[in-house]
């Protein structure tokens, strides 16, 4: 099993896995020395403390650690929504300063304007981004995304006459019909149900690998992180989070959940993650 510890800040670059379908090996979105201290009322707080990662172009990232130890905080700076207070963000050499639509996020709560079909919460995003292009081009490029998710015959539908599992559908068609470089999901399966999950699962598969795009994704549940990404992550517990160890997956793609399940590897991989997480850093809590 590879496994990059990373508690020393200097080690900012480590390889992607040799199994990893990086489309290239400069690093692509980087992660330097980002500290982050908020304001409370026992005064300023320390949530994440010197982070350093390095993301090459067309991986597939998982971010796991406790609740509360900066996931969101860390991936809000990728997106632009939050501004370190030390070290910066980078992608492809720029410093990342304000959100923009090379990099879009896809929520848990699916973020959809309720009083809108599917179709026109696509085409908002798209009509955003893409001003200039024709009516005609831009209803094109609504019907491919929605079609891309399986949701052509839902496209006159709104979010309340739509599934959990359609509407995060209608929102991943959303983060992509514009393009992004970088595709952010946060726990974007966590309130559905285990057969709806795993299909989606299966779905942002072969759209990332069609769509050549970078992703990173914080979820809880280490079967997941374990199918789809090429590195884990993993987070030591906040104040002060670092991120601890970071995992290579190195299953074969496409990946088969059967055939990954029956590797001796992925139980390997499984239990190292639950000690991490439940041992080496357990929370105060559990
Ligand atoms: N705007 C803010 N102001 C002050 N404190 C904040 C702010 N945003 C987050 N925090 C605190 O920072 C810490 C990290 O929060 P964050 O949401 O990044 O964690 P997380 O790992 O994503 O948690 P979860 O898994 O529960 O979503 C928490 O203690 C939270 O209360």
């Amino acid at each position: 099993m590879q496994t990059v510890n990373n508690s020393n800040t200097s080690s900012v670059s480590p390889q992607p896995s040799a199994f990893s379908p990086v489309i290239n090996r400069d690093p692509y979105l980087v992660i330097e020395n980002v500290s982050k201290v908020y304001p409370s009322a026992q005064g300023p707080c320390t949530v994440l403390d010197g982070v350093n990662l390095t993301v090459y172009e067309g991986e597939f990232i998982c971010l796991i650690g406790h609740s509360g130890c900066g996931k969101s905080t860390l991936l809000n700076m990728v997106s632009g929504f939050n501004k370190p207070t030390h070290g910066e963000v980078r992608l492809q050499t720029a410093t990342i300063r304000e959100p923009g639509p090379d990099r879009m996020m896809v929520f848990q709560n699916y973020c959809l304007l309720p009083w809108m079909t599917a179709f026109d919460n696509v085409y908002l995003a798209v009509d955003s981004v893409f001003p200039d292009k024709p009516h005609k081009e831009k209803v094109a490029i609504v019907k491919e995304h929605l079609a891309m998710v399986g949701l052509t015959e839902a496209a006159d539908k709104k979010p309340t006459q739509l599934s959990g599992g359609m509407k995060q559908r209608v929102a991943i068609a959303r983060a992509l019909s514009i393009r992004p470089k970088v595709l952010i999901l946060d726990e974007p399966f966590g309130a559905l149900d285990a057969i709806t999950k795993e299909e989606l699962q299966e779905e942002l598969l072969t759209i990332w690998r069609e769509h050549r795009v970078t992703v990173l994704m914080i979820t809880h549940d280490i079967d997941e992180a374990l199918f789809l990404a090429d590195r884990l992550v993993m987070m030591t517990n906040g104040p002060k989070a670092k991120i601890g160890e970071i995992l290579n997956i190195p299953f074969s793609r496409p990946r088969n959940r059967a055939q990954i399940m029956e590797n001796p590897e992925y139980y390997n991989l499984r239990n190292y993650a639950l000690d991490f997480l439940y041992n080496r850093f357990a929370h105060d809590d559990e």
